[in-house]
Order: structure tokens, then C-alpha cells, then sequence
């Protein structure tokens, strides 16, 4: 059975993305909110584009952090996060609903976001995302790196140098195995579910679109960074 050992160089990797990752967290939080209050289809809409919106600009500040990542053509780092903005709001948002919260509290967030204003045809589809993801269980580090895979998808559109971000997602996706083998050694196929959830956070997010113009109110208003970034 092979030794897995993380070198002081993924290390350092490790610390500089995690700290990151929870540096650029979005200030107020978005959970307590809905905790607190039951807000009409116009107010959730409202919350979630104020979300979204300070959540790129968080993502933005976030891709700053990882080594490598400035190094690329600076035209390959725009498509990159305007490709990874939507997995990256749907992979936070799972982390936030999957957070311990004291009981009752996960039950009362789930129904607030179910009649939120999101049509029915997408509430299973993502609570099943957010459950899957919930199931993990996933460390802080994992839930920075895993992040961090998302951002250096090569294939992304318009992205030109794709062997830059894949060598990049390569030098990721080793400390993340890794620490996954370290973190979950009862579990050897742990890594291999983990990036699954990435094909299931694909999918929800081809979604999205027709979840935002779906949503059960008239005249759906965008800030301009997410016309940007959302295809709507
Ligand atoms: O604001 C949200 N998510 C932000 C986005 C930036 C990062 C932090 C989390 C939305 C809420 C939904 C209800 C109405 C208010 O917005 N949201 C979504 C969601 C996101 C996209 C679509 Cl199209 C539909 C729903 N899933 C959530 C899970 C959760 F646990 C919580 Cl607390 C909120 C969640």
C-alpha cells in the first residue's frame, strides 16, 4: 500500500488557498437572512442576485490567490471565471445549506428556498445537488481545492491555452487526492465522488438560466456584472 504524503510544497499550496477561500467569503450571510424572515418571490429574487453578484467579485478576488493563476493570458482568466461563476454560486450555495446548524434550522432553510420563487421542474434537482454535497462531509480544504478544480476547468468556452490551466488543475487535483486519501482513509473511493459532484454541479448549472427567468414574479432585473456573467 503506497505512503500518501502531502510535500511541504503542496502544503504551503494548501494554506495559501484555504486561507484564501475563507478570507473571500461574501459578508452578510445569506442563510441568517432567510433564517430570520419569509420573504415574497421579489425579495428572494432580489437576495439572490445581491448574492450573486457580491459572490463574483468575492470569486474574482479568490482566483487572485492561486498561484499560477495570474500567470495565465489574461484572456484565458476572464473565461475562466465567466465559465466557473455559475458552478462556483451553486457549489457555494451547497456549502452554505449543508453547514451544521442547529436542529431544525437546515429544514426551516430548505422550505424557505423551495418557495422562494424557483419553479418546481428545479427544486429536486438542486436540493439533490446540495444534499449529495452534504453527504461528503467535506474539510475546509477540500471544499477551497475543490473550488479551485472548478475555476481551472480547461475546456472551458474561449479559453486558447488550455494546456496553461490544465497543468495548473493537474498541480490541484494531486494535493486534493492526496488529502482526500488523508482525510478519508476508511473511504479509498472518496476522491473519485468528489469530482463526480462536479459533472452533477454541470449539469444544475445548465440550469440556471431557466431557473432565474422562471422564477414566479414579472420582470426579472440583473445587476449589469451578472448580464455579464449569467446568460440572461
Ligand atoms: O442567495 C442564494 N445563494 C447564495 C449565492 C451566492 C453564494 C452564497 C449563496 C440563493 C437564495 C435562494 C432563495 C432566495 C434567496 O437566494 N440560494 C440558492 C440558489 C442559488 C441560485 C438559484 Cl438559481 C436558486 C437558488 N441555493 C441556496 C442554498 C442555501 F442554503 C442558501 Cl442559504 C441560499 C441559497
Amino acid at each position: 500500500k503506497e505512503k500518501v504524503e502531502i510535500t511541504k510544497e503542496q502544503q504551503a499550496l494548501m494554506k495559501i488557498i484555504t486561507d484564501a477561500y475563507n478570507r473571500h467569503q461574501i459578508p452578510q450571510d445569506v442563510a441568517k437572512k432567510l433564517l430570520q424572515d419569509q420573504y415574497s418571490a421579489e425579495e428572494n429574487f432580489l437576495l439572490l442576485t445581491e448574492m450573486a453578484t457580491s459572490q463574483v467579485q468575492v470569486l474574482v478576488e479568490f482566483t487572485k490567490n492561486i498561484p499560477g493563476f495570474l500567470s495565465l493570458d489574461r484572456e484565458d482568466q476572464i473565461a475562466l471565471l465567466k465559465g466557473s461563476a455559475v458552478e462556483a454560486m451553486f457549489l457555494r450555495s451547497a456549502q452554505v445549506f449543508s453547514r451544521k446548524m442547529p436542529s431544525g434550522h437546515t429544514e426551516v432553510l430548505e422550505e424557505r428556498i423551495r418557495k422562494s420563487g424557483i419553479s418546481e421542474e428545479f427544486i429536486t434537482p438542486m436540493f439533490n445537488f446540495y444534499k449529495s454535497i452534504g453527504e461528503l462531509h467535506m474539510v475546509q480544504e477540500e471544499q477551497a481545492l475543490l473550488t479551485t478544480v472548478t475555476i481551472l476547468t480547461p475546456d472551458r468556452p474561449y479559453v486558447k491555452d488550455q494546456q496553461a490551466v490544465e497543468r495548473l488543475q493537474e498541480t490541484m487535483l494531486d494535493v486534493l487526492r492526496k488529502l482526500c486519501v488523508l482525510q478519508h482513509p476508511q473511504e479509498p473511493q472518496y476522491f473519485a465522488r468528489l469530482l463526480g459532484r462536479l459533472t452533477e454541479l454541470r449539469t444544475l448549472s445548465h440550469y440556471h438560466t431557466e431557473m432565474l427567468v422562471s422564477w414566479r414574479m414579472n420582470d426579472h432585473k440583473f445587476t449589469p456584472l451578472l448580464c455579464e456573467i449569467w446568460d440572461v
